[in-house]
């Protein structure tokens, strides 16, 4: 029985552990939940609490889950990113993430750490408005799309690769997959797709259909965890009203068809008012020059069997390289009038460079000149309690020599590793002006960069290098308010946030590999706030052996 106005609780035991799957039709090994991959859906309202007990059924890997768009409000400690908030899960441990899902919206959680998102450790996540609110629109079905990307190459292989020297880059997906199903090396858009792609109804890789009635509204949640790619996700026939992004409402728009960065997410309204017929359903590598089939599936108006082909072709992917298309795309998506308005003013602007750079012969990225390595102590326990020798006391660089060229290769390519700290004073505003530069090999590339433990407005979007003058450009009347944005080729994206929640937040971009080769920052603020953190996330490094040692904590 539930206690009127009580939150509801959520309890969940879940094992993570490697298994044979076949998410394309080629057999491989992934890492599942409790025997599914992806991982099972939560479902819950907003002010609920989630408890997850995470098994390690690994043999020998460390394991940790992030919530991610949940901003932890309150519980740093299991915002689940190894070396960050907490000590990785050792295999045969347990470990429980505790926290409350503060607002309504799409999200998702996937591993954090290596490279385990890529490995396929990831699910959704759906909090729905509070018992007796409203949402500001209405629709009668949902649908719930998590996308991904797809290597056959093990993920233990991609990692050697980026840290080999010459570097071995993963290179593209070899599939585009939606709720974890997808078809290698054929196309469901064939008229013997059955047989091509031998699909008989069943398979773990047999098409995640929308199964819907005419003339009636429905919302699809789209969230996107790829490892690498920007997607452009589409309905054939149909167009898409555009209602909320990364948790937050948005000013409604049409579209034909909507960007999607990895870690972002997005839900949108369509109608059934076309011909009772079906539809198809794609996801387009942009960004990047594809290299993968594109996603598809099908929109099934009932009673009309779900096998019979499409009359109309998948919707074109837009010009994988058509970046003034996806400005405009983006400078669409707008705050809807109860969001949260920024301060007008900021207290302190810190400005990163984001490079390709070489390290002793490898491959990194790095941010102001220093390419993150995570430290051995996890920095929410060794700045709670002042352990300074578990990394770089000193503050990381605030910007960038003004006279860098964005538009050339780095003269000097050579960088440096570092783990030092953004730290923030407590409720100050900051803004965080994101560069983008030349690659080493003469092109810039997308980067979706996201941020825990917080939302941030989006200011604007820019081109070339940022200067104070770009400020007027600063849209402060209806930014959206996102946790995760784009930095354009060659450009400069600029983000707002208040330093208000007590803990330490990782800064990164949201491309796998990327990460992996250092392209992140750490942010803290309000440690000084913070009681005692629970010691399932202090037992390793130096606050494992501080509590061995003194049995103080
Ligand atoms: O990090 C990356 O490395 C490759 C390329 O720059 C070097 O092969 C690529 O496309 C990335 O995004």
């Amino acid at each position: 029985s539930e206690v009127a106005g009580a939150p509801k609780g959520h309890f969940y035991k879940w094992e993570v552990e490697y298994m044979f799957w076949s998410p394309d039709g080629v057999e491989n090994v992934v890492m599942g939940i409790n025997g599914r991959f992806p991982g099972p859906t939560i479902r819950a309202r907003a002010g609920d609490i989630i408890h997850v007990e995470l098994h390690n059924k690994l043999h020998t890997e460390g394991v940790v889950i992030h919530w991610h768009g949940i901003r932890q409000l309150g519980t740093p400690w299991a915002d689940g990113t190894a070396a960050i908030s907490q000590c990785v899960i050792n295999p045969g441990e347990t470990f429980s993430y505790r926290f409350t899902v503060d607002r309504a919206g799409t999200y998702f959680y996937h591993g954090h750490y290596g490279m385990q998102r890529s490995a396929g450790l990831y699910g959704t996540l759906v909090v729905d408005v509070a018992e007796g609110e409203k949402e500001p629109f209405h629709y009668a079905g949902e649908f719930d799309l998590l996308l991904s990307d797809w290597w056959h190459k093990s993920v233990h292989q991609q990692e050697v690769g980026l840290s080999s020297n010459p570097l071995r880059w993963i290179g593209e997906a070899q599939s585009l997959l939606i709720n974890g199903r997808g078809q290698y090396n054929c196309s469901l858009y064939s008229k013997n797709a059955q047989n091509d792609c031998n699909i008989k109804g069943g398979e773990q890789y047999a098409p995640y259909i929308l199964h819907v009635l005419p003339n009636t509204t429905y919302r699809i949640r789209i969230a996107s965890t790829t490892s690498l790619a920007s997607l452009n996700f589409a309905i054939g026939g149909h167009k898409m009203l555009v209602v909320e992004a990364d948790g937050n409402y948005v000013m409604p728009f049409m579209t034909n068809s909507l960007d999607i960065y990895s870690g972002e997410s997005y839900s949108v309204l369509i109608t059934t008012n076309q011909k009772p017929n079906n539809y198809w359903i794609s996801a387009g590598v942009i960004g990047r020059e594809p290299q993968t089939n594109q996603a598809l599936t099908i929109l099934n108006y009932k009673p009309i069997s779900a096998s019979k082909l499409p009359k109309l072709p998948p919707p074109a992917t837009p010009q994988w390289n058509d970046t003034d298309r996806s400005k405009a795309f983006s400078n669409k998506v707008l705050a809807h009038m109860n969001t949260p308005k920024p301060p007008k003013n900021y207290d302190r602007r810190v400005i990163l460079l984001n490079t390709q750079n070489k390290l002793n012969g490898l491959t990194k990225w790095a941010i102001n000149n220093v390419s993150l390595s995570l430290p051995a102590t996890p920095y929410l326990g060794s700045m709670r309690y002042g352990l300074h020798g578990a990394f770089d006391q000193a503050n990381p660089p605030e910007n960038y020599p003004q006279d860098y060229d964005l538009m050339n290769p780095p003269v000097n390519p050579n960088t440096t590793i570092g783990n030092g700290v953004y730290k923030f004073g407590f409720k100050t505003t900051v803004d965080v002006i994101l560069q983008n530069a030349n690659t080493l090999s003469n092109v810039s590339e997308v980067h979706p960069w996201h941020l825990h433990g917080h939302d941030f407005w989006v200011l604007a979007y820019g081109e070339g290098k940022f200067t104070n003058k770009d400020e007027k450009k600063f849209n402060l009347k209806n930014p959206p308010y996102k946790n995760t944005a784009v930095v354009f080729p060659h450009g400069w994206t600029a983000l707002r946030f208040v330093a208000d929640n007590p803990g330490v937040w990782a800064f990164h971009c949201h491309i796998e590999p990327h990460l992996h080769m250092g392209m992140g920052v750490v942010f803290a603020e309000g440690i000084e706030r913070l009681g005692e953190i629970p010691h399932q996330a202090l037992a390793c490094g130096l606050t494992g052996t501080s509590f061995m040692d003194t049995n103080k904590h």
